[in-house]
């Protein structure tokens, strides 16, 4: 038996989880959030009980040291609690790794090599395999954000520049939530109503077109033909494309051009466009529940921001529609994806054309399992789907993987 702690940092939480990935048994379950911010909090799960807390949490280190207190508190120490690998969530890989990968000195060497291209995450990323090994001596293993989306078609992962300088200085489209598109097409591809409208078409697996849109805090889109990547929203780094919590996605690159020689430096544009822009920069709410809340209430700009959110979601569906030759599932996740069925309603309005639907008791409805939102007019017609994303257990099988159980 194996058990496994995974650590999956964010660009402002840290998700943890001590499991069993044969079984799936998850013994704790954590999340501390708001990390740098003036308030933070954690909330753990374990054996029944729930510990909610208020703390502060200056950075990552401070994030694994509450970690370590509450393992004590519920009587699993760290050292005690039988750990046989650790898992850990690294964000940006490169063109370095494209497989979960054995840490060591020279692997963490590589992972800080990559902080130009995900500022935001990697440092976190490498604070929890640093303190972790002080911590642990057992194998870890680096799970990256990237790896699923290694092998995209040229065609999508070629930016339109220079190719000289492209190649320098490794600017190409690598794609991040790897690790969720991937889980979560599988898990769609897998489910009965998928296998009952491939059979109704004489199709095999390998034809399944797929989007994914996870919509987190941080929010990206998948084309996936049978299982493989075919593009991606997210591209050099986690900024481009949807519309996020802090983030713009896409712009003009002129954009920055003109706030640099309007006084502007590279710095502070970007911490604008990363930092203080999509959902908090057009309501200032970059929390889903709270700019719902605020657009109900009337606030223009929130309503403006929802409207923006959307058109962007819509555009990018009509595009891997393109891409794919047609959609046979849309699959919703991760935090918004999983929990806001206007959001989902909003998305599928207007994309009728494609002949995708919502049926609005399924899509009200709640539930932790995979599941169909779209109207059953026939084995046939494309499937909406909700499927609860699952980053961590994805992240333990494969740290087992290497490790060899
Ligand atoms: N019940 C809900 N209704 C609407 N939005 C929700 C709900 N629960 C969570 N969210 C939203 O999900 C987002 C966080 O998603 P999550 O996948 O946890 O993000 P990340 O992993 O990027 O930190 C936040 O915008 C939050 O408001
Ligand atoms: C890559 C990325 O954007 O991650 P997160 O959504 O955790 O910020
Ligand atoms: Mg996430």
């Amino acid at each position: 038996m194996s058990t496994v702690l995974v650590l999956n940092s964010g660009s402002s939480s840290l998700k943890y989880q001590l499991l069993d990935p044969a079984s799936g048994d998850v013994k704790i379950t954590g999340i501390v959030e708001r990390i740098g911010q003036a308030k933070g909090s954690v909330t753990q799960k374990a054996d029944g009980e729930t510990i909610e807390r208020d703390v502060a949490v200056p950075d990552y280190r401070e994030a694994l040291a509450i970690l370590g207190r509450l393992f004590e508190e519920v009587g699993r120490p760290i050292a005690e609690a039988g750990i046989t690998a650790v898992g850990h969530r690294v964000v940006h890989g490169g063109d370095v790794f494209t497989q979960p990968t054995l840490v060591d000195d020279d692997v963490v060497a590589a992972i800080r090599d990559l902080i130009p291209l995900a500022p935001l995450h990697n440092p976190a990323n490498l604070t929890g395999i640093e303190v972790g090994r002080e911590f642990l001596d057992v194998p870890h293993v680096a799970v990256f954000d990237t790896a699923f989306f290694a092998d995209l078609p040229e065609v999508a992962s070629t930016y339109a520049i220079d190719r000289k300088i492209a190649a320098e200085h490794r600017v190409r489209r690598y794609g991040f939530h790897g690790t969720s598109h991937e889980y979560v097409s599988s898990v769609a591809a897998a489910h009965p109503a998928v296998q009952e409208k491939l059979a109704a078409e004489g199709r095999t697996p390998d034809s399944l077109r797929q989007v994914v849109l996870h919509l987190g805090n941080g929010a990206s889109a998948s084309a996936i033909l049978g299982g493989r990547p075919m593009d991606t929203s997210m591209g050099l780094t986690p900024l481009e494309g949807l519309v996020m919590g802090t983030r713009s996605g896409d712009i003009d690159p002129g954009i920055v051009f003109h706030l640099m020689r309007s006084g502007m430096s590279g710095e502070d544009v970007d911490t604008l466009l990363n930092k203080k822009s999509g959902l908090l920069g057009l309501s200032g709410e970059s929390d889903m529940r709270e700019l719902r809340a605020l657009a109900d209430s009337g606030d223009g700009a929130a309503r403006l921001a929802l409207e923006v959110y959307l058109h962007r979601l819509r555009k990018y569906v009509g595009a891997y529609a393109a891409v794919l030759g047609g959609i046979d599932v849309l699959t919703f996740t991760a935090g918004v994806g999983e929990n806001a069925h206007p959001i989902r309603s909003g998305v599928v309005r207007g994309l009728k054309y494609l002949g995708l639907t919502i049926d609005p008791a399924a899509n009200e409805s709640r539930s932790d399992d995979a599941r169909v939102v779209s109207v059953r007019s026939g084995v046939e017609a494309p499937l909406v789907m909700v499927v609860p994303t699952n980053e961590e257990l994805a992240i333990a099988r494969q740290a087992v993987e290497v490790t060899g159980g």
